[in-house]
Parts: structure tokens; sequence; C-alpha cells
């Protein structure tokens, strides 16, 4: 499973947990501008906005999993397994692979609205990237300071659903997602009133019960409607540090511990990562299940001009602050 999510303090955040009972080997990774993407399909993409975000290197190719631009556009790929669904490659359209896909819309587009408009041409194909790593059955996230959008490939067409809570995790499909919010409409972050009878003399005997009913399971529309509800009612400082600490404690929401997810017997699926990137600053900060100190790697540190993928490994190991 895993969950993304949107923010907004001064700056625009943006961010997911990994969910996975392995890793693929990933690393922060920096296609500076002019780094040559080869296209299955389609050329090449030589001169692009310089991206950062998580990915898994195969062959000098970032295959990224999520990831924001120079310009503060944002992207997440997350499981859709059983519903995507991609097409086969047509003569005279822009035919993009399933793993190009984040590449193109964030090497071409500087906002949700320009990415709109490369969608509405685009046929999203299932050529593979290699025998060893076929298709990833996914659905996207792609957001900006504005708001946010979910694309989904499916058997009955190519959906650009509006995402107007700024949160994606993984099956049903995104509509039905929505749709289940109706359920909570009654939960808040206030206490509740006695609606129930006012012949029963019942009160509230503990705080937080105004949201009392939110699943607390690590089910996807579980995960959906809690990160919904936590980050609709989020609240910050606008600082940095506030912002990067709220949106970590937003994902945290719908963490995965070690042993409550069993995928297949003694095999559990857990939050491998969590990211925040800021989309105005192209700062990528990240934790791990194994080190939850904040990292972070900052693409403006590096020659956004060049054409060499820049890479720096993911640091484990947690760090404790012994303070005696
Ligand atoms: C496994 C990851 C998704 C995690 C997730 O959503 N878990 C939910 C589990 S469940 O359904 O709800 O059970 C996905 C997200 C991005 C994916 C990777 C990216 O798409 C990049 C390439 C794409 C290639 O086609 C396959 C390898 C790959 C390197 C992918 C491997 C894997 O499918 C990743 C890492």
């Amino acid at each position: 499973m895993c969950t993304a999510a949107t923010y907004k303090t001064k700056d625009f955040y943006f961010g997911r947990t990994l969910d996975y009972e392995f890793s693929y080997g990933d690393e922060i990774t920096i296609t500076p501008r002019n780094y040559v993407f080869n296209l299955r399909h389609m050329g090449t993409l030589s001169k692009h906005y310089a991206l950062i975000g998580m990915a898994h290197v195969a062959g000098d190719y970032p295959l990224y999993y999520d990831a924001i631009n120079e310009k503060g556009l944002g992207m997440a790929g997350l499981n859709f397994v059983g519903n995507a669904v991609y097409n086969e490659v047509e003569e005279g359209r822009e035919n993009v692979a399933q793993f190009e896909f984040i590449p193109w819309i964030l090497g071409k587009c500087a906002t949700v609205k320009e990415a709109r408009e490369l969608l509405s041409r685009i046929n999203l194909v299932k050529t593979p990237f290699s025998e060893q790593l076929p298709c990833a059955q996914l659905h996207w996230i792609i957001a900006d300071k504005e708001g946010a959008i979910v694309v989904e490939s499916m058997a009955d067409g190519f959906h650009v659903w509006d995402d107007p809570a700024g949160v994606l995790t993984n099956n049903p499909p995104f509509d039905q997602q929505m749709f289940m919010l109706n359920n909570y409409m009654h939960l808040s972050p206030k206490q509740p009133e006695n609606y129930f009878s006012d012949q029963l003399g019942l009160k509230a005997y503990s705080r937080g019960m105004g949201a009392l009913g939110l699943p607390g399971d690590l089910s996807s529309a579980s995960r959906f409607a809690r990160v919904a509800y936590v980050r609709e009612h989020s609240f910050s400082g606008e600082s940095e540090a506030e912002s990067v600490s709220q949106f970590f404690h937003i994902l945290g929401s719908v963490d995965q511990q070690r042993g409550c997810c069993e995928v297949e017997p003694g095999k559990y699926e857990i939050t491998l990562y969590s990211s925040c990137c800021n989309g105005d600053k192209g700062i990528y900060y990240y934790t791990t299940y194994e080190n939850h100190q904040i990292s972070a790697v900052d693409m403006h540190h590096e020659d956004l001009d060049g054409a060499a993928l820049v890479r720096y490994p993911v640091l484990q190991g947690e760090k404790i602050y012994m303070q005696n």
C-alpha cells in the first residue's frame, strides 16, 4: 500500500509513503535539464525541466516512483493492481510507456493545467522497461500549489479526475474512494454533541471523540479516509521546519508497522520510506523505516544544466541523539 498527499503553508509540499515488502533499490535521483531520455516510441527528450525524486536507476535510466520538477509540479505512482490497463502503441499518437510517464509529464509541464493539456493527447502504452522489470500497475497523482488531479488508465478508458482531497492511496478507483468519504462527513476535531437522545444523559468522556468512526486499519480505502481527514484538519506554522514536520505527521497517520500487514506467511508490507518535497525550493526530504531522522537532498545544490544523473543513496540506520 502507498499513500500520497499534498500540503500548503507558505510553500507547497508533496510526498508519499512507499509501502511494500521489499525494496527495488532506490536512490534520490536528480535528472538535470540536459540528460537525454531515450524514449521507446517518441525519439528523445533532451531538453526538459530538471527533476528530483526517488527512483530505481537501471542502466543509467531513472525509473521514478515519485518526483517534483524545478517548477514545483509533483507526481507519484501508486499501485493500482487489477485496475490499471495500458494501451497498445498507435501510429500517429503520443505513445508514452508507463515507466516514462513521470519524466514525460514533469519534464514538459510547469503546472497541473499544462499537464492536463498534455494528458489530453497521450496514449499510455504497455511497453515494458525490460524483461526483469515488467509494467507496474499504477495510477498517479499530479499536483502543484493550485491543486491536484489523479490519472487512471482503465479498461473503461483514460480518466483524469480532479482531486480536491489532495490525497491518493490504492484500490478501488479514485471516484469510489471519493464517494466513500460521504460516510465520514460527520467526523470533526471538535467534541461531539449528543443528538442520540436527550433522555440518556450521554456525554463526551474523552478528548478526540469527534472523530470516532475514522477507520484505523491499513486497507487502502481506510487509509484514504484517514489521510484525507488528517490533511484536511492539519494545522501548522509556516516555517520550513514546522511545515515539513507537519507533513511527516500527516503521512504518519497511515504508516505501516512491520507485522500488521502480512502479504504471505512471515512476509510483511511496511512503510519503506516517506517523502516530502518542497515544490518551491526543490528539496526532497525523506525518512525510512529504519531511519526516522529527516534527511534531505536539494536539487539547487547541483548543476541543473548538466547531462548526467546525480544519485544519492537512501540513508539507513537509526541515529539516536544521546543526551548524556
Ligand atoms: C511497489 C510500488 C508501489 C507500492 C504500492 O503502491 N504498494 C501498495 C501495495 S497494494 O497494491 O496496495 O497491495 C511501485 C511504485 C513505483 C513502482 C516502480 C516505478 O513504476 C518504476 C519502475 C517501472 C517498471 O515498469 C517496473 C519497476 C519499477 C521500478 C516500479 C516497481 C514498483 O512497481 C514500484 C516501486
